[in-house]
């Protein structure tokens, strides 16, 4: 209730600090110290190379500046994020391609790796790289007739190790194994049966309570000591992530710019815009 009491105030009369950049925007309460970054990358938050770098520049300014906790979220009506921009991958050089692969590895490991308490308020669809950044958090609340999940093998693809590390830190493995193969997409239901989310919520506002709470169920904890227990837990994935982070740069360069995959890229583009115009 307290928690819930301090948000309202936040929005209306506890000073907050805000910061912007192109396609995100931070405050931070001054009474919670708590942040919220708002993905706003109309229409659908897709992720391209600049989308990447505005988020891991917010996430840092964020732990620099010893906020209490992150919440992410997104300042669209129904979609958290579709995931890597496709239109940014079609036709696109071996340069381009290698570029847009390593800012999403420096999204994740800014945000899989942080010390901070993290929770997603995930307020529409999330799949993919809208998937990978929801799992990188500790904490997940989400609308209801959404779907979360990583659906790459239903594209053709494969998601690499470091990709499925949200997966396996909140899934069992029978379920995470089966899951990934099948390339599954989660009802907001279904991931809250799997375990993959933690809460159903009714709106916007109630999600970013329910994480405003996770991340107050910390309020009593030593800072330090909380961080460096959390990252024992996930330094094996980020340990392994660093030994291939460059050979997997060129292993997606060179998939993704197979004239099979573009046609994939296409194909499903296409569709997309079909969808969308009906
Ligand atoms: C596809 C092959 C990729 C091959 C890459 C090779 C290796 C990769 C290794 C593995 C990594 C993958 C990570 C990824 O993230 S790949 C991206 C996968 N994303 C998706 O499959 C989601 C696609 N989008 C949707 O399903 C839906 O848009 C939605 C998110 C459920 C939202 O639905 P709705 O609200 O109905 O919105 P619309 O569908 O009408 O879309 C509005 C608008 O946005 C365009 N759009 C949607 N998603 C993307 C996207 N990911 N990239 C670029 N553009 C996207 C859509 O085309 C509409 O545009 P127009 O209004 O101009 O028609």
């Amino acid at each position: 209730m307290m928690h819930l009491n301090l948000l309202r105030l936040g929005a209306c009369r506890v000073p907050s600090r805000l910061m912007s950049t192109k396609s995100t925007s931070v405050e931070i309460n001054d009474k919670t110290g708590v942040a919220i970054l708002s993905m706003c990358r109309p229409p659908v938050n897709s992720q391209n190379v600049q989308f990447l770098r505005d988020l891991k520049s917010s996430i840092y300014e964020i732990e620099n500046n010893k906020s209490r906790g992150l919440i992410l979220t997104s300042a669209n009506s129904n979609v958290f994020s579709a995931g890597l921009d496709i239109l940014e991958m079609y036709n696109a050089d071996k340069e381009q391609l290698g570029t847009l692969w390593t800012e999403l590895q420096n999204v994740w490991i800014a945000l899989y790796g942080s010390g901070l308490p993290t929770a997603a308020a995930i307020n529409g669809h999330a799949p993919a790289g809208g998937c990978l950044l929801a799992t990188a958090c500790e904490y997940r609340a989400m609308l209801p007739n959404c779907v979360i999940g990583l659906n790459e093998t239903q594209l053709g693809i494969i998601a690499p190790k470091w990709l499925m590390s949200g997966y396996q830190n909140i899934l069992p493995q029978r379920l995470a194994e089966r899951a990934l193969t099948q390339g599954r997409l989660f009802t907001t239901e279904e991931a809250l049966k799997a375990g993959l989310i933690d809460e159903i919520v009714n709106s916007k506002e109630e999600a970013l309570e329910k994480c405003l709470n996770f991340i107050g169920t910390f309020a009593k904890v030593n800072p330090l000591a909380r961080s460096l227990t959390k990252l024992q837990f996930r330094a094996a994935n980020i340990k392994e992530f660093e030994k291939i982070r460059q050979k997997d740069v060129e292993d997606f360069v060179s998939l993704a710019s197979r004239p099979e995959v573009q046609k994939v890229m296409g194909d499903y583009l296409e569709n997309l815009k079909k969808k969308s115009k009906k």
